[in-house]
C-alpha cells in the first residue's frame, strides 16, 4: 500500500449486487478477502429487485460456487453476517432516505458502483442531495465515458458533488500484480532502470489475445468495440507504466503525475496507423447488429515524443476470438554490431525483455549465448508466482485498495482525458473493418502496419519453470 492509504473504510455499499459482475467477480473476491482476513466492514448491496437478505446470501453463496472457488462453510457464514440488503430505483428519493438510515452510524462508507455506466452521475448526485458524501469514497465501474468529451462531461458532474480525492475510477488491470510489478521491475533493478530507453530499445509490442468470443455481451459489446474497450484503458494505462519515468516519492499521485506526464508526450493516435478487425461470425451473436462493423480486433501503432522514447515505435494488438489467450509487454533491444570473433561475421538476434501479464506472469529475457563455436537464442524465464507466493487477484486487490483508499490502483481523471485524447481521431475517422478467421492472428493488414519493425511475435505461452 503507498502512503496516503491510511482510511479505512467502515462500510461497503455496492450499487448493482445483482449484476452480472457481482455474479462473475465480487462476490467471489470479497469472500475471499473474508479467508485471508482482510475484510472487516459491513457490505450493503443496493438493486431494484425485491429481495430479502436470506435470498441475497443464497444469490452470494450460488454466485461464489459457480465460479469453481473453494468454499469454506465458516468463512462463508462470516462473510454472510456483513451482508444486508436495499432495494429499489437508484434514481428515486426514497432509496436514499432508507440508505440514509442504513448509513448515519458510519463516518467513512465506500460506495462502490457496479452499475450502468448512465447512472454514476444520477447516483453521485442523489448521494450527494442526501447527505451521504462528507467523508466518503465512490469507486466507479468502467467505462468513464465513451469519447473525450463525454468523459469530459461525466467528470464535471461528479465533480459537483465529489472532491477528485474521494473518487476512484476502476481499470482493474491496475490491479493485476504484474502490471503493479512493473514500477518495482523497472526502476528497482538497475539492469532494467539503464536500458529501458530509446538508446537501447528499439521497438515495443503490447498484444492482448482473447481466444474466446463475445458470447453472451453481444448487445454491450456492439456498442463499444476493442478500442474502448481494453485499449483506451487496459493497454494504454500498461503502457504508461512501461514507458514513464520514476515516481518521486511514495504517494499516489507522485506515481499519477508520471504516468500522466507520458501520456502527455503521445501523440493523438493517426488512422492511418491503425487497423480494424472483426472475426467472421460475429455479427450472429445475441445483441449483434446484422450490419455491425464494430471492431473485435485492433492493431495500431503509437509514438511518445520526448527524451526517453522519441523514434521509438509502439505497436499495441488486441482482440478477441485469436489464436491464444495471453497479454505481454515485448521489448525488443537494439541489434549488436557485427560480432568479428564468430567464424562468419555476423550480428546476434535482438535482445528481448517479456514481461507475461497473463496467464502466469513471468518475465523472460530473451538472449544469446555460445553454442559449439556459434551463437544460439537463449530465454531466460521467471515465474513471479514461484519466488512470490499467490498474489491477491485484480479485484481483490482493487476492492482492498477502494476499502483503504489507495489511489495508485485507481485511474485520475488527467490520465482518462488524455488517453481519449489519444484514441480520439480513431474513434473519429475509423478505417474500415477486415473480417478475419476465429482462431487466427487477426486480419492480415495488421502484418503491414508492422512492416520494417519486428514482426508482430507469437506471445510466449510455455510456462516458466
Ligand atoms: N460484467 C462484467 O464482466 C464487467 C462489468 N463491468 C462494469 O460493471 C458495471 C456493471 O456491469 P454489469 O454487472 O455487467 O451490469 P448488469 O446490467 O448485469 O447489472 C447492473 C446492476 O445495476 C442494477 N440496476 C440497474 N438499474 C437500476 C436502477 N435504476 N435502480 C437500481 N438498480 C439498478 C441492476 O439491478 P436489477 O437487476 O435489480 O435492476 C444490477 O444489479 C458496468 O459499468 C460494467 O461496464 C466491468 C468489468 C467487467
Ligand atoms: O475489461 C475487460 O477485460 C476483459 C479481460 O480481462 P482479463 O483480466 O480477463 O484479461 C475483457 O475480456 C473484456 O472484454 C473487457 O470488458
Amino acid at each position: 500500500m503507498r502512503r496516503g492509504a491510511e482510511k479505512t473504510a467502515d462500510l461497503m455499499v455496492i450499487f448493482g449486487i445483482t449484476g452480472d459482475l457481482a455474479r462473475k467477480m465480487t462476490f467471489r473476491s470479497l469472500y475471499r478477502l473474508e479467508r485471508k482476513g482482510l475484510l472487516d466492514c459491513p457490505i450493503i448491496g443496493v438493486a431494484s429487485d425485491e429481495m430479502t437478505v436470506e435470498q441475497l446470501v443464497q444469490r452470494a453463496s450460488d454466485s461464489i460456487k459457480e465460479t469453481g472457488e473453494d468454499f469454506d462453510q465458516k468463512v462463508f457464514a462470516r462473510f454472510a453476517a456483513r451482508l444486508s440488503y436495499i432495494s429499489g430505483d437508484v434514481t428515486k428519493d426514497d432509496l436514499y432516505d432508507d440508505l440514509t438510515a442504513a448509513v448515519k452510524k458510519f463516518k467513512r462508507p465506500l460506495y462502490y458502483l457496479e452499475m450502468p455506466p448512465s447512472l454514476f452521475g444520477p447516483i453521485a448526485e442523489q448521494l450527494g442531495k442526501a447527505g451521504l458524501l462528507e467523508d466518503a469514497l465512490v469507486a466507479v465501474e468502467k467505462p468513464f465515458g465513451h469519447d473525450l468529451t463525454s468523459a469530459r462531461e461525466l467528470n464535471t458532474r461528479l465533480h459537483k458533488v465529489l472532491r477528485e480525492d474521494q473518487l476512484l475510477r476502476v481499470d482493474h488491470f491496475l490491479g493485476k500484480e504484474p502490471v503493479i510489478e512493473l514500477e518495482y521491475l523497472r526502476f528497482a533493478n538497475v539492469a532494467f532502470a539503464e536500458l529501458w530507453d530509446r538508446k537501447s530499445v528499439s521497438c515495443i509490442q503490447i498484444t492482448m489475445a482473447e481466444d474466446f468470443d463475445v458470447s453472451d455481451r453481444g448487445k454491450f459489446y456492439d456498442s463499444v468495440g476493442a478500442l474502448r474497450d481494453v485499449v483506451q484503458n487496459h493497454l494504454l494505462q500498461v503502457l504508461a507504466l512501461v514507458t514513464m519515468d520514476p515516481p518521486a516519492g511514495a504517494g499516489a499521485d507522485e506515481l499519477r503525475d508520471k504516468k500522466t506526464d507520458v501520456f502527455k508526450a503521445i501523440q493523438a493516435a493517426d488512422p492511418e496507423h491503425y487497423v480494424r478487425g472483426q472475426y467472421a461470425g460475429y455479427t450472429d451473436v445475441p445483441g449483434v447488429a446484422a450490419d455491425s462493423t464494430t471492431e473485435t480486433f485492433v492493431a495500431l501503432r503509437l509514438e511518445i515524443d520526448n527524451w526517453r522514447w522519441s523514434g521509438v515505435p509502439i505497436f499495441l494488438r488486441a482482440g478477441k476470438s485469436l489464436a491464444v489467450r495471453a497479454t505481454e509487454v515485448r521489448l525488443f533491444l537494439r541489434r549488436t554490431p557485427k560480432l568479428a570473433f564468430l567464424p562468419e561475421l555476423t550480428r546476434a538476434e535482438p535482445n528481448q525483455i517479456v514481461l507475461r501479464i497473463d496467464p502466469d506472469p513471468g518475465l523472460r529475457l530473451a538472449i544469446t549465448a555460445r553454442d559449439d563455436g556459434t551463437w544460439r537464442p537463449v530465454n531466460l524465464d521467471t515465474s513471479f508466482s514461484t519466488p512470490l507466493g499467490e498474489p491477491l487477484t485484480p479485484y481483490e486487490r482493487l476492492f482492498r485498495g477502494a476499502l483503504t483508499g489507495d489511489h495508485s490502483l485507481f485511474a485520475r481523471q488527467d490520465s482518462v482525458e488524455e488517453t481519449w485524447r489519444i484514441v480520439q481521431p480513431l474513434l473519429d475517422n475509423p478505417p474500415p473493418v477486415h473480417s478475419y478467421k476465429p482462431g487466427s492472428w487477426g486480419p492480415t493488414e495488421a502484418d503491414a502496419l508492422i512492416r520494417g519493425h519486428q514482426s508482430w511475435h507469437k506471445p510466449w505461452l510455455e510456462k516458466a519453470p
